[in-house]
């Protein structure tokens, strides 16, 4: 095996200073964090010629790591929750968490940074499913739980997201999410610990909400959505928010033809535009190899309608 690396990568990072001086301004916890980091780029590894070929290469620990993320040194601190096992849902939470600083008495609120969790997969694999046992357990957990879903499907209504096999749960119908905050109103939207989002694929504004929840407002969000369209592209932004992500699911669905894993959604109908509501009248679950059966028919179905042109009575 011939492991190939990008040369960028091992080159040392130059400092001009081996010392830099950090403004004290700083808070003393990104101060340590930086002295922790440094020492690491003033003494890289040793360039050798041969980084091309098979060597392994020990791993990248930053010190920071460490220091700030270890389960065995949080456990001490009283101000820490630790995961609780037998949930569907395992948070990253408890081991995120902004190391005491200068002012002891904000640690509390800087404790709680947000979180995005991605959940993608072809129509009927259980994105709702899985979305609505991740809300639940945050809210059996004590936490206040809300979901968004695309007000463009509304084929159970616009106050209840429901799953293909009829669970539902009560949920608030945008056409954007930007809308959501105003929606909810502010005090609400403050108290606010976990945001669900369902059909994401619909959402034209779904980086810049995930983003500003996550980072500046502190939430947890759990997206779920289509990652590919009938013709397996890319559908609306879920895809973009994958570098956001702290963790991202694909779930697969049965193939309807072969009872296979289906990774793909055919579309059964003759109609190319990209959004078109509809279940199981207009869609199928389907593994690669009817995929790709699947298109050719519906393709020659397709060409053989259109030839035959308006029918004569
Ligand atoms: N071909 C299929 N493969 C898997 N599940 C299916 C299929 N057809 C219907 N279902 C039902 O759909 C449920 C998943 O529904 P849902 O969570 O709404 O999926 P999604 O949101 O991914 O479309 C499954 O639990 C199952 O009962
Ligand atoms: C593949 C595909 C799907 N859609 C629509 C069809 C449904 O209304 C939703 C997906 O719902 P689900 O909860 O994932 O079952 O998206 C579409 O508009 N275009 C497509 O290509």
């Amino acid at each position: 095996m011939l492991l190939i690396t990008c040369t960028s990568a091992t080159r040392p990072l130059a400092f001009p200073n081996p010392k830099p001086p950090f403004p004290s301004t700083l808070p003393r916890y990104m101060r340590s964090m930086l002295r922790s980091i440094l020492p690491y780029h003033f003494s890289p590894p040793p360039l050798s010629h041969h980084h091309l070929l098979l060597k392994p290469t020990p791993p990248l620990l930053l010190p920071s790591f460490r220091t700030f993320h270890s389960p065995k040194s949080l456990a001490k601190s009283p101000l820490v929750r630790l995961p609780q096992p037998a949930t569907h849902f395992t948070s990253f939470r408890p081991y995120c968490r902004t190391p005491l600083g200068d002012h002891e008495s904000d640690t509390q609120s800087r404790l709680c940074c947000g979180e995005i969790h991605v959940i993608v997969g072809p129509m009927f694999a259980g994105k709702t499913t899985t979305l609505l046992r991740r809300i639940q357990a945050e809210r059996s957990s004590g936490r206040t739980v809300a979901i968004i879903k695309s007000d463009k499907d509304t084929r159970y209504g616009v106050d209840a997201i429901v799953t293909h096999d009829g669970t539902r749960m009560p949920c608030m119908a945008l056409p954007a999410l930007s809308m959501f905050r105003e929606r909810l109103g502010a005090e609400a939207y403050d108290k606010l610990d976990v945001i669900g989002i369902d059909e994401a694929q619909f959402f034209e504004d779904l980086y810049d909400f995930c983003c500003n929840a996550a980072d500046r407002d502190r939430k947890t969000v759990i997206v779920a959505g289509l990652d590919g369209d009938y013709l397996r592209r890319r559908f609306g932004s879920v895809l973009d928010i994958i570098p956001l992500a702290n963790s991202v699911t694909k779930l697969s669905a049965r193939c309807e033809v072969c009872g296979g894993l289906a990774f793909f959604t055919l579309r059964k109908t003759k109609e190319k535009q990209t959004e078109l509501i509809g279940g199981a009248d207009v869609y199928m679950p389907v593994c690669r190899q009817h995929y790709i059966d699947g298109q050719i028919v519906v393709e020659a179905t397709r060409i053989v309608l259109d030839m035959e042109g308006p029918v004569a009575v």
